[in-house]
């Protein structure tokens, strides 16, 4: 990434034009009030009636746009957007704003890529999206075989190891070189990103009370227990395999920087449940910084005006956060 990238605006990513991101998207301009720079990838007619946004033709411009106003960089859909009902007509458009944005990143033009929510089904149906979420295209797009999705909020961060797949095949998906990868690559960005050098990890089992010595399941004694000894044995501060019905409570929560989690729902539900606001989504392990507000598409409330923009204003201030240290670490 070169200098000028770095102190490049961000790119919020318009998301699914039928859900709430364009009107959070709005109210996030309004609340940073121009402390984070960053402008909107979509077409400004999905923006609610009477919005306050200005056009820019070149990202570099979003730094001179009215403060408390949306920057907007024109992305033109096929269809207009009525909140709360998703058209496959824009499906593609959603698609091919994230391929934009990522372009945006990749030349330098944005320092870091925010994305708001989009609607996994509708681009499955509307347009044959072969992807369970962004995570997994943004690995694509950026020709990374690997990537690790954390959510983080104030009290927590977790780590779903295995993510958008079903229940029944995670025992299979979860895998001893899974696991260490996500290790390596958790631990490396903890360290970039956050600077914590030696991130404490607390790693959960698969079963219950983490197996009880192979009365309810034998992957922790099997594969688990003899992977987290080797690399404690490198140097990686790991706790576990713990149980994971009693790693979430706040005592519990003081000992680890972050939860690596068997699958999605382990790791999801307590941080949705301690900070379903505040939660911000991010990406580790890709060439470029991605960050997202942890909620959907929120068709049942979209265009009513009471989208909380909480999250998406936590994921702008984390990508900025994160574009900053990327920039010390670069440049000293
Ligand atoms: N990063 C992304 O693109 C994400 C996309 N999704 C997708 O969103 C779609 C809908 O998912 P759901 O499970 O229904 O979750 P959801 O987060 O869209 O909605 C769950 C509940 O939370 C409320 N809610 C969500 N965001 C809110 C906000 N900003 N302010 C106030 N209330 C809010 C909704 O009204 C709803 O009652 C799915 O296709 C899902 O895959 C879900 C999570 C993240
Ligand atoms: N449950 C998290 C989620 O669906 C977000 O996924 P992604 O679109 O960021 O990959």
């Amino acid at each position: 990434m070169s200098k000028s990238a770095s102190t490049a605006p961000i790119v919020l990513s318009c998301g699914e034009p039928a859900g709430v991101g364009p009107e959070i998207a709005v109210k996030a301009a309004q609340a940073l009030d121009g402390s984070v720079p960053f402008f909107w990838l979509g077409d400004p007619r999905h923006l609610p009636h009477g919005a306050r946004f200005a056009e820019i033709s070149d990202p570099a411009e979003a730094h001179h746009v009215a403060s408390g106003s949306l920057a907007v960089l024109r992305h033109e859909f096929h269809a207009l957007a009525t909140p709360g009902v998703p058209d496959f007509a824009n499906a593609q458009g959603v698609i091919d704003v994230l391929r934009h944005a990522v372009a945006l990143v990749q030349t330098g033009q944005a320092s870091a890529l925010c994305t708001a929510p989009i609607h996994k089904k509708v681009l499955k149906d509307g347009a044959g999206f072969a992807y369970p979420g962004h995570t997994e295209f943004l690995a694509h797009l950026a020709g990374v075989e690997r990537v690790v999705m954390m959510l983080a909020c104030p009290e927590l961060r977790v780590v779903p190891v295995t993510i958008h797949i079903a229940l029944r095949d995670v025992p299979e998906a979860f895998t001893p070189e899974l696991l260490e990868e996500t290790i390596r690559i958790t631990a490396a960005d903890l360290a970039t990103f956050w600077g914590i050098s030696a991130p404490r990890i607390a790693i959960a089992g698969l079963n219950p009370h983490a197996g009880e010595g192979g009365a309810m399941g034998d992957e922790e004694l099997e594969w688990m227990i003899p992977l987290i000894t080797r690399l404690k044995g490198e140097g990686f501060d790991l706790k576990g395999p713990m149980p994971p019905d009693t790693m979430f409570h706040a005592a519990a929560r003081a000992n680890y920087d972050v939860a690596l989690c068997a699958y999605h729902d382990q790791a999801l539900i307590p941080i949705k449940t301690i900070d379903f606001a505040g939660g911000v989504n991010v990406t580790l392990g890709l060439p470029f910084i991605r960050t997202s507000p942890d909620h959907g598409t929120a068709f049942d409330i979209a265009g009513r005006d009471k989208a909380d923009p909480t999250s998406l204003i936590a994921a702008l201030k984390m990508a900025h956060e994160m574009s900053h240290a990327k920039r010390q670490k670069d440049h000293g």
